[in-house]
């Protein structure tokens, strides 16, 4: 009977939590404008959702986030809570989305590639396509290695904090049924957490058969990818709520049980423009707030921390902040207009992404996904899932051995060679050398590949994504201004290997597929077609066709202060003594996964380290939110050196979901975005 469902609304008005929804939350600027808070979160995305959630669960301490985007709730809601909605009515290219571009990549014909990001309460969490799997441990020690810290930023503890924002749910029997290599092992998960995990409430055949494919061309299923090993092919499971089948995210999970805290306030629609900082201690800078405006021209407003500002804008907007106050390479800052206040040449730097590409066949006989506005909830539950990270002995079987050497003595000589200051090339060593040892080196049966089987419009593809990346970019701040789009180049196939394990991957894709039983669920090859069968052919496709599997990381990174490193193993910004960064822009290597488990881990870390490390709160604390100014900060309305110059009043800005016409089709979804291009 359940399949017979129309997908839920999800009325906030019919919603048991109606009474107390959105207390927190407002648009209007004004509210939080001269007040001072003990906490300020820049960005209400997945990490900062999780760090308010839980600096605010003690009452005597004022949480206050700020989140360009609007609520995930009101008009337009279903593209981000229906799973479905990533494939017949996605958020991106709409106002929820920060829509950056790359610059023309030159390994690439010069291409400029688009880089969608989550704008809106929930982040990239509330866009993304769902999946939830897990890296190596080896790569995670490999980053508590970097990071200086293990106990903290290694496997086990990481490991630990996963398991803490988790809410596993088991696949339903009829789910299990059509799966029967669908395998799981509850211990690897967390039953107690935020964010549900589980499968969709639908399942089709052919994804078994995907599973079976994998293990005969050399990639055995995995009976559990979640515990440290993650190698091996597998039905992965998504952020879903089987209660309602609707997305699991930061927003319904960590905010929507915190918001009726009275020492919690959450601002939308407002961009923060700078940190605010004090200088006079020689021995740290302090952050004493953040400035923040709805839109260039408009009133640039002051809030006040009392403690901490803590930055949460993701991989690309959180170095674009720091550059923008002052924080940053200080040449590079002088050029662009910027007084430099700490000179730390790691910020923006270490850029590293996952490039993805596919091939496609026709449907053949068959039976495929059903979703759309019309389809019942159940059947819009579908997402793709099924995944198969692949080792570099079954990409290039006894030629990876020396394939690697030629990379080690390729990045000696990129790193010799490239124009860099001397911290951003120890932080490339360091970080490439434990990619080389962890993950691409045969003997560490490492996943420097993906492969995703996905349903896309009639098609069937197998898309392919490298995810270890010894390629590495930048984001830059072009300009003073902070609606000013920052420079993102990838540097996409700077490292030959990059292009090799690409090329491999797509002969083993289109392997996968002509071989049984899959091979009988499929139809004709559509793309990249008969024509191309050489390796210079692949590798002009690649060129011609990849694009993000939008998973940036690393441009905070973690790591020394001397080896480029932005953050320390407390994720304090190098200089200062109360600016932290806690979102995905601080893992030091591109994690063979999807980040979204590793940022979740990585937030509850960091809001863990943040309680332990404070004081308790003097007398005078309040407990609700929000007091008057304190210190020498300045007050609201529109603050002299700012740099919008702008005096209009924004008069606030309702925090509902901009309304937005329906589309009939998906741009981009994890993965499968690769394929809506190529169609
Ligand atoms: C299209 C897409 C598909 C993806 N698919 C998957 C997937 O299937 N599985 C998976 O694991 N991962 C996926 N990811 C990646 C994953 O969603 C991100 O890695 C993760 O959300 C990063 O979390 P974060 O907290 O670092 O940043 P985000 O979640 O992006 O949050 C940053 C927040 O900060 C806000 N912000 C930025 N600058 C400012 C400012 N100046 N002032 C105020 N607010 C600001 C942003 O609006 C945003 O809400 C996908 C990402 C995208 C974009």
């Amino acid at each position: 009977a359940s399949t017979q469902r129309r997908a839920p609304s999800f009325s906030s008005q019919d919603s048991p939590l109606a009474g107390m929804l959105r207390r927190s939350v407002t648009g209007n600027g004004n509210t939080l404008s001269g007040q001072t808070f003990d906490y300020v979160v820049v960005g209400g995305g997945l990490a900062g959702l999780v760090v308010a959630n839980r600096l605010s669960a003690d009452s005597n301490f004022t949480v206050a986030v700020i989140e360009a985007g609007a609520d995930a709730y009101g008009a337009g809601q279903e593209r981000i809570l229906v799973p479905a909605g990533n494939l017949y009515n996605s958020a991106l290219r709409s106002a929820q989305d920060w829509n950056w571009q790359t610059e023309g990549q030159a390994e690439m014909g010069g291409r400029q590639l688009a880089w969608p990001r989550g704008k809106v309460l929930g982040g990239s969490s509330a866009v993304n396509g769902l999946y939830m799997v897990r890296a190596s441990a080896a790569e995670h020690n490999s980053w508590g290695a970097l990071a200086g810290d293990s106990d903290r930023w290694g496997w086990d503890n990481v490991y630990r904090a996963m398991k803490k924002s988790e809410h596993f749910v088991p696949p339903s029997a009829s789910v299990q049924e059509v799966l029967p290599d669908l395998s799981y092992n509850a211990a690897s998960h967390g039953q107690d957490g935020s964010i549900y995990t589980s499968w969709p409430g639908v399942a089709y055949s052919s994804t078994n058969d995907f599973l079976q494919s994998m293990a005969a061309t050399g990639t055995a299923i995995s009976s559990d990818s979640y515990g440290g090993e993650n190698w091996g092919a597998f039905v992965a499971q998504s952020s879903i709520n089987p209660n309602d089948w609707s997305r699991s995210f930061s927003r319904n999970g960590y905010l929507d049980t915190a918001q009726d805290r009275p020492n919690l306030s959450v601002l939308t629609g407002h961009t923060v423009t700078k940190v605010l900082t004090d200088a006079s201690d020689a021995n740290a800078v302090r952050a004493t707030g953040v400035q923040y405006a709805a839109a260039s021209g408009q009133t640039v407003h002051t809030v006040n921390a009392r403690r901490e500002v803590i930055i949460s804008g993701g991989a690309i907007n959180s170095p674009q902040i720091l550059q923008l106050s002052g924080i940053g390479d200080a040449q590079q800052l002088q050029r662009i207009g910027i007084d430099s206040i700490i000179d730390l040449p790691g910020v923006g730097h270490n850029l590293q992404d996952h490039l993805a590409s596919s091939v496609s066949w026709a449907a053949g006989s068959g039976s495929y996904p059903v979703t759309g506005p019309d389809a019942s909830a159940i059947q819009n539950s579908f997402v793709n899932s099924a995944i198969g990270y692949v080792n570099m002995t079954t990409l290039f079987g006894s030629s990876a051995a020396d394939l690697v050497n030629d990379a080690r003595s390729e990045v000696a000589q990129r790193i010799s060679a490239a124009n860099m200051r001397d911290e951003v090339k120890r932080a490339w060593n360091a970080t490439m050398t434990a990619q080389l040892d962890k993950v691409l080196d045969p003997a560490a049966n490492g996943s420097p590949l993906e492969l995703l089987f996905a349903y896309v419009f009639g098609s069937i593809q197998i898309q392919l994504a490298s995810q270890t990346p010894l390629s590495r970019g930048t984001v830059l701040a072009t300009s003073a201004d902070p609606f000013q789009a920052p420079a993102i180049d990838p540097q996409y196939l700077s490292a030959a290997i990059d292009l090799a394990i690409m090329r491999e991957g797509f002969k083993l894709a289109r392997r996968v597929g002509e071989t049984q039983p899959l091979a009988a669920a499929l139809g004709n090859e559509q793309s990249p077609g008969s024509g191309v069968q050489t390796d210079r052919q692949f590798e002009a496709f690649i060129r011609n066709q990849a694009q993000t599997e939008y998973h940036p990381s690393s441009t905070c990174s973690q790591l020394p202060r001397a080896d480029g490193g932005v953050v320390d193993a407390n994720l304090l910004v190098y200089g200062t003594s109360n600016l932290r960064v806690v979102d995905a822009s601080i893992v030091p290597i591109a994690l063979s996964a999807h980040l979204m488990t590793a940022t979740y881990g990585l937030a509850e870390v960091g809001a863990e380290l943040i309680i332990e490390a404070r004081t308790p709160p003097p007398s005078s604390t309040t407990s609700s939110a929000g007091s008057e100014p304190t210190g020498s900060s300045t007050g609201g309305g529109s603050s002299a050196g700012n740099n919008n110059g702008g005096s209009t009043s924004s008069g606030g800005q309702s925090s509902g979901a901009p309304t937005l016409s329906v589309r009939s089709a998906a741009l981009f979804v994890c993965g499968a975005a690769v394929a809506s291009l190529l169609l």
